[in-house]
């Protein structure tokens, strides 16, 4: 079984990713600081190094001990808004840490490479849909730090010969659909597991940051993609990597192609938990851009992926069902 290496993968999405992988035939390999993730959240079986990508002898053991054929990066400090307040930790830890994970690679000859970038490096624009031939024009810090480690990426593909492809999600929601994991932020900062935690009257209610945006009805507008169908892509993107031979560099978005305002996500909310939690409204969140949306045909053509779950009560649905199931995890 080829062996994958996961950085980050005890956290949300990689947990969700490492099930993928097992049922797809690759065997995982984490390696995660836990400063935001759970041993727990993995079978005891998966191999799970105890590491921050920052630590250059952890990761030549990692490689020398486990020979990944590829690396899916994850580990990472994902919160925009606080990305406004500590700009030198993200940069820090994705930019800084992910240079030390790609020399890492190169020096013991693993050349294939999933990063997790982000719908956040397109930043504010007019436009409806985004596609990934617009110039990346990130809003805060974390989309700037990612954005960074696509440009070494492609430098590194052209220069030293890797192979490498950038996912830019948007808004991951839901939870395994099976109920083996979820998402267990902490503190939780993201939309929709903050509206079922004052579903389950276990905060006063929610705050929408702004409701003066550009937009139908002044909130936000986001791409949310179900976890389940964003650790399909990361096996497609995976398979497509390990065909080719020559190196390259691509970019594909990861959405539904679908926006929904964060009014719209508080109402379904309402809706598939039968709780009418009081919604109020604050001042914006700094950094936030007020629309980001995927054109996902990329997606479609380069990796033939397209969700599975396309309505975000379903998503809702799942992320409920997890997190009544889980509640008295941390
Ligand atoms: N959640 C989203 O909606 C979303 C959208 C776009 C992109 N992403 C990207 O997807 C990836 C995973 O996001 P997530 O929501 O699962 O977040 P998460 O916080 O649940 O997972 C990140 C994991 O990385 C680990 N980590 C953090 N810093 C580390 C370090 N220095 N060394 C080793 N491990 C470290 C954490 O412990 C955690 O387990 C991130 O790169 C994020 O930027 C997430
Ligand atoms: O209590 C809250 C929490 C959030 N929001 C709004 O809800 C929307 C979604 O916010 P959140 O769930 O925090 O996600 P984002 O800030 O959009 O960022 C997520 O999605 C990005 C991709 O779009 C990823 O890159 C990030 O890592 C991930 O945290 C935004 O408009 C927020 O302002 C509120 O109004 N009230």
């Amino acid at each position: 079984m080829e062996k994958i290496l996961v950085t980050g993968g005890a956290g949300y999405i990689g947990s969700h990713i490492c099930l993928k992988l097992r049922e797809s035939g690759y065997q995982p390999v984490v390696l995660d600081n836990l400063s935001n993730g759970h041993r727990d959240a993995l079978a005891n079986d998966i191999p799970f190094v105890r590491a921050d990508i920052r630590d250059r002898a952890a990761l030549d053991d990692t490689f020398k001990t486990f020979r990944p054929t590829a690396v899916i990066h994850m580990a990472a400090l994902i919160e925009a808004g606080l990305s406004m307040e500590e700009p030198a930790s993200f940069y820090e830890v994705n930019t800084a840490g992910s240079l030390n994970l790609l020399e890492a690679m190169r020096q013991h000859g693993c050349w294939q490479i999933v990063f997790s970038s982000t719908a956040a490096v397109y930043g504010n624009t007019n436009l409806e849909m985004l596609d990934e031939t617009l110039p990346v024009r990130p809003e805060n810090p974390y989309g700037r730090s990612k954005a960074m480690i696509e440009t070494m990426l492609a430098d590194f593909c052209s220069i030293y010969g890797l192979r490498a492809i950038a996912l830019r999600y948007f808004n991951a929601a839901g939870a395994d659909p099976a109920g083996r994991a979820g998402e267990r932020h902490n503190p939780e900062t993201h939309l929709i597991p903050l509206a079922l935690s004052a579903a389950a009257r276990q905060r006063n209610g929610l705050k929408i940051f702004g409701s003066d945006y550009d937009t139908p009805d002044g909130t936000c507008i986001r791409d949310y993609v179900h976890v389940d169908d964003l650790a399909a892509a990361h096996i497609r993107a995976l398979d497509y990597l390990i065909a080719q031979t020559n190196s390259f560099f691509d970019i594909v978005n990861i959405g539904t192609g679908k926006g929904c305002s964060v009014s719209d996500i508080l109402l379904f909310c309402q809706e598939v938990t039968g709780s009418k939690f009081p919604i109020s409204t604050t001042a914006r969140r700094p950094g936030d851009p007020a629309r980001l949306v995927a054109n996902p045909a990329k997606a479609k053509s380069l990796l033939n992926w397209t969700p599975r779950y396309a309505d975000p009560r379903e998503m809702i649905s799942h992320a409920w069902s997890y997190y009544f199931d889980n509640s008295e995890k941390s």
